[in-house]
């Protein structure tokens, strides 16, 4: 999907949410657990109860990896399940990748070419030569963290190199990159106070933000500086909407989640 697509999107819907497809099967409603595939079962339901609410879908690879090969291929039904049903959502592998140059290209691959997601998560720290291998594949987009919405986000990226915080730096290098024009990247919502500056050295990039609802961002907070022409945002909530039920009722109740940050939303965009 192109940038110019997702904007279309998210004015059409009016709406730049993203949901977090998080499933931990401690959390899903029991009666799913005697399926045959409850990780695809609950986001099938989800997607399904949802897909008209948000522009994006983000499954954090972590929580289908805990579930081995089971896991990998829930993950991998998942989206294809979306690809094939909804394809103008936009879809987010929050994978945190990134190696030496050969290796970064075969996450790329599995991610681009094998699961056919549009966006991939990579984390900067090993620098230019592990992001562009993900940024070669032209039609897709690689959303590098920048400013993490954990507290431990001050342990580092907050710190001084050469004058400037090291998220900073992240920002400013990293628009020097070969096709860079794709890159998208990952601020918390927890760090709000941060978007005037992030909105200086990136004024057109899109960001990605995770930390609305069970982490305490907030929309408006983040909406301040954080929008711009394009809207040039994706608010991401994962357990906030997904796990507001353990019923049968939960997809509805996700739905009325989204659609409660969706209204918010559309009044901020009018
Ligand atoms: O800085 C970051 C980067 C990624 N995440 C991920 O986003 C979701 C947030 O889930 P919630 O349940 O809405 O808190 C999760 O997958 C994180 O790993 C982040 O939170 N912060």
């Amino acid at each position: 999907m192109t940038t110019a697509q997702l904007v279309s999107q998210i004015n059409l819907k009016k709406s730049f949410l993203c949901i977090g497809l998080d499933v931990d099967l401690e959390k899903i409603p029991t009666h799913l657990l005697d399926l045959e595939d409850p990780i695809y079962e609950f986001n099938k339901a989800i997607i399904d109860a949802t897909h008209h609410l948000c522009v994006a879908y983000k499954p954090n690879t972590a929580f289908y990896e805990a579930y081995g090969i089971k896991g990998w291929l829930a993950l991998e039904k998942t989206i294809a399940y979306i690809n094939t049903n909804y394809p103008e959502i936009f879809t987010i592998a929050d994978a945190k990748r990134g190696d030496i140059g050969n290796t970064s290209t075969m996450y790329a691959k599995a991610f681009f070419n094998d699961l056919a997601f549009d966006s991939v998560t990579v984390a900067p720290y090993m620098g230019k030569d592990s992001v562009e291998p993900f940024l070669a594949f032209r039609d897709k987009h690689t959303i590098m963290l920048a400013l993490t919405s954990n507290e431990g986000a001050f342990d580092f990226q907050t710190k001084k190199v050469d004058d400037k915080e090291l998220y900073q730096q992240v920002l400013e290098t990293s628009k020097n990159w070969k096709n860079s024009e794709n890159l998208m990247y990952v601020v918390g919502a927890t760090k709000a106070e941060y978007f005037k500056e992030i909105r200086k050295i990136v004024p057109n990039s899109f960001l990605l933000v995770p930390g609305v609802g069970a982490q305490g961002g907030n929309l408006k907070d983040v909406c301040k500086y954080g929008l711009n022409d394009n809207i040039g945002l994706l608010i991401n909530s994962s357990r906030g909407i997904i796990y507001t039920s353990k019923n049968k009722d939960f997809a509805t109740a996700a739905a009325k989640k989204a659609e409660e940050l969706q209204s918010e939303m559309s009044l901020l965009l009018a």
